[in-house]
């Protein structure tokens, strides 16, 4: 059969593809999306959504066990309320499959006219590529615009005997009915501290083990150390530095992860195995050899700012080239070439913030430079920090763990946050608007907030800046 001609193709419904094919489409183009798997890619199927509403569950939880520190009464021991994991994971999946289908309906609604192929895309030209279907038939397409949007997959570390142990990736994990007795998690980073906690407060026992000296190695060493504190207070178990290098199952079904630790031998015996070390790029099934399309030499697409690879007509989207990666930024990589191919307007994929949330409890979030980064890069600052207990409302809530560290510049103006406690994804938001409109620190010192709500804190966290990189 032909090649069927598309105006533009999206490979991968994540989340750059479904808003770009819509609007493509509206715009008059004739678009085909193809996707292997479920429509919404990971961040709605087996990422950001179903993690957020799991752990929605284990927080409510631990809001009744933990009842009696605003002399609530306790309705349960924290030893006998369990989670009803079943029920949790048959919620997480109403959520879930409304999200899918709202994007299926957008995708499918008539006026929008797009070709929605369900199945494997490999390019066999640089403007061509083969579809295998998931009803067993094939299809070849041709677009002068190729939009590849194929995220990435758990990456599986190099360990004997991993792959022998039946161990579980987050994908698994979020799916399993019966509650773990003893997760051992392989990798101290998002993935690794957001499931640990949610699991910890269902109420399995639960190490991480991880390689480096601290958790999530892009952030202060101050922050990581509260953040791992406050989940030690919780039972979470920490092996730090540790290089695991055999993994085994038993007769009996347990599990056992060797490591090299600086501390010595270690070895840690549980009953189900969470792999959170990374990710890699879904792009070693696609066909690039055949369109001269070049990557790094992890795999990821090599993009220049416009998010236009080494073909001419061939973007790569989200998480499948190198950079951070997050939702927000696969949104907004579909806005910049939105911007670009129906508006004229160019913007570099370089040049924007970056804000981010580890949906721990309390939470971890920042916006801007970290004060190593600004070491790092010599840039001057001066920093304050603030514990969270001094806020008005850390005091009624009784959330009193965490602090708050914020970076100005010579202009007085801010350079980045950090923060740690209750609600920090919010109050960071805040934090990037005054910094996206360039005020200064003491606008936000003198700003008046209703009280007593937790922004009322930057009132006070700028009080004590001293000179920094000393
Ligand atoms: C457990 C977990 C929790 C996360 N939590 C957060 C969070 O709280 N906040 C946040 O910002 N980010 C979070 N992320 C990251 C976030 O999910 C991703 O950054 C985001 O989904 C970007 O994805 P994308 O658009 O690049 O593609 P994806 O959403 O990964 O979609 C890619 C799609 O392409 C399809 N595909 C692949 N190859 C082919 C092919 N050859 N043919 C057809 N289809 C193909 C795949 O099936 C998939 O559906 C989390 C990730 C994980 C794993
Ligand atoms: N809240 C969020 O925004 C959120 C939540 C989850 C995931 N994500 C995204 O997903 C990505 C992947 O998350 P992740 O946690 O898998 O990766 P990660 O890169 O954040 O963390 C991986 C951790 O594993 C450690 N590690 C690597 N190899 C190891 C080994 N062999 N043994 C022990 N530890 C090892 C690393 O030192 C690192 O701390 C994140 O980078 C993030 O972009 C975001």
């Amino acid at each position: 059969m032909p090649a069927t001609a598309f105006d533009a193709i999206i490979i991968g419904s994540g989340q750059a593809g479904n808003p770009l094919a819509t609007a493509l489409a509206q715009a008059g183009r004739k678009v085909a999306m193809i996707e292997e798997n479920r429509l919404g890619g990971s961040c709605i199927n087996y990422g950001c959504s179903p993690t957020k509403t799991l752990i929605a569950t284990a927080e409510r939880l631990h809001h009744i066990r933990t009842s009696a520190q605003v002399a609530a009464p306790e309705t349960a021991s924290a030893t006998d309320l369990r989670v009803d994991l079943a029920a949790a994971v048959a919620r997480k999946d109403g959520v879930i499959a409304a999200m899918r289908d709202g994007i299926r309906s957008n995708l499918t609604k008539k006026q929008n006219n797009i070709t929605l192929l369900e199945g494997h895309a490999a390019f066999t030209a640089p403007n061509s590529l083969h579809v295998a279907l998931a009803n067993g038939r094939t299809q070849d397409l041709t677009a002068p615009l190729i939009f590849i949007n194929t995220g990435t997959r758990t990456a599986i570390p190099d360990v004997e005997g991993l792959a022998d142990v039946g161990y579980l990736t987050t994908t698994q994990l979020l799916d399993l009915k019966e509650l773990p007795e003893h997760l051992i998690i392989l990798g101290g980073g998002y993935i690794g501290l957001e499931f640990s906690q949610m699991f910890r407060r269902f109420g399995s026992r639960i190490t991480i083990i991880e390689s480096g000296p601290q958790l999530l190695e892009r952030e202060d060493d101050d922050v990581c150390r509260g953040l791992q504190e406050a989940l030690t207070k919780e039972g979470i178990e920490f092996v730090m530095n540790a290089r695991a290098y055999r993994a085994s199952r038993s007769a009996s079904g347990s599990i056992t992860v060797s490591a090299h630790t600086s501390e010595g031998e270690r070895r840690v015996r549980g009953s189900h195995l969470l792999v959170a070390t990374g990710r890699r790029p879904n792009s070693d099934k696609i066909g690039l050899g055949f369109a001269g399309i070049k990557t790094d030499d992890k795999g990821y697409i090599l993009v220049n700012n416009n998010l236009q690879t080494n073909v001419k007509g061939v973007y790569a989207l989200g998480d499948i080239h190198p950079g951070p990666q997050f939702t927000h930024l696969a949104y907004d990589d579909y806005r910049i070439v939105r911007d670009a191919l129906l508006h004229g307007r160019k913007r570099s994929a370089r040049e924007r913030p970056l804000p981010y949330v580890v949906f721990t409890d309390p939470p971890m979030a920042r916006i801007g430079l970290s004060e190593g980064q600004a070491q790092e890069d010599k840039i001057p600052y001066r920093m304050a920090t603030m514990p969270i207990r001094t806020i008005g409302r850390a005091q009624h809530t009784s959330k009193t763990l965490g602090f708050w560290k914020v970076l100005v510049g010579k202009d007085d103006r801010l350079l980045g946050a950090t923060l740690l406690g209750p609600e920090a994804g919010e109050i960071m938001a805040v934090i990037q608007v005054a910094m996206a409109g360039r005020l200064k620190y003491q606008q936000l010192q003198d700003m008046i907030f209703a009280h007593p709500i937790w922004a009322e804190g930057l009132n006070n966290v700028f009080r004590d800046l001293k000179a920094g990189g000393k």
